[in-house]
């Protein structure tokens, strides 16, 4: 089976998307195989995307975090898709799916766009002392769980540490959720820390994350409603802004995706 090693500014995945007849398998249990990072290919998750319909262009995405659990939403995993289906059928525009949910995309030379659907910020989730200060957190749903603290020095806190703390805090158990850390940096930008359910690590972006910063940030009036510049640990910001049509309901997340390698899975 081919398989594409892609990245979406840093947040890193296998991607399958011209399953033959093989095309059933126990997805959970190859995403933990396919994303170990000494055993297998190494990756963030496992996307499989499939080809639906070519006119209009429609994909079926499905994502999993390196864990097995499914991702109901990953921006960077539908960024990449996108790149993946440019590449392969020269579309440029394209509606996907992921977990019943469509996103619209947008190919060009350099960026790729998708859609994230995003829900109310519920203000003061939850609250854990960092480093000897009490903390709160939004939390915003993006498609997926995320929770953001607005914090003045994302680069003081242990993410990894303090993620894992409030990914299973009582007060959004069962589900857990997305932890973000993140500063306001001047006019219409934001830094962030990510730590990942599912990956249970920090990643080095997430899309979705972006998004939910971005709008705890705007309604906490750190930034605008319009275009965001969010600065990762990549080194690849991703830029939110609102949909035109929607913009309080959806918002674009777009940057780079670069293929790093091909290779046949034995
Ligand atoms: N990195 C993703 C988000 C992936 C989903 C997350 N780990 C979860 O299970 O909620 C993104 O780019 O949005």
């Amino acid at each position: 089976m081919r398989f594409r090693k892609i990245h979406g500014a840093g947040n890193d995945f296998v991607l399958l998307s011209d399953l033959g007849p093989e095309g059933d398998k126990e997805w959970p249990k190859e995403a933990e195989r396919l994303c170990a990072r000494r055993t297998g290919v190494g990756a963030d998750g496992l996307v499989i995307s499939r080809l639906i319909s070519d006119r209009p262009a429609v994909l079926e995405v499905a994502c999993f975090n390196a864990d097995g659990s499914i991702a109901t939403m990953c921006g960077n995993a539908l960024r990449c898709s996108a790149w993946a289906a440019h590449r392969d059928y020269g579309f440029q525009q394209l509606t996907l799916h992921m977990a019943g949910v469509v996103h619209e995309a947008l190919v060009s030379d350099d960026s790729v766009w998708v859609t994230a659907e995003v829900s109310e910020v519920l203000p003061r989730r939850l609250q854990v002392v960092i480093n000897g200060r009490p903390t709160w957190f939004d939390s915003a749903d993006t498609g997926t769980e995320h929770v953001v603290a607005i914090v003045d020095d994302v680069d003081a806190i242990d993410p990894v540490m303090v993620g894992r703390l409030v990914r299973h805090h009582a007060d959004v158990a069962p589900l857990g959720t997305n932890v973000n850390f993140v500063q306001a940096v001047g006019h219409q930008a934001l830094k962030i820390r990510t730590y990942e359910r599912g990956v249970e690590a920090e990643t080095l972006s997430c899309g979705s994350g972006a998004v939910a910063a971005v709008v705890v940030a705007t309604m906490r009036g750190l930034v605008a409603r319009r275009a965001v510049t969010v600065h990762n640990r990549a080194g690849q910001p991703l830029t939110v802004r609102p949909h035109d049509a929607r913009p309080t309901r959806t918002q674009w997340v777009g940057g780079p995706v670069t293929h790093t390698f091909e290779g046949v899975l034995a």
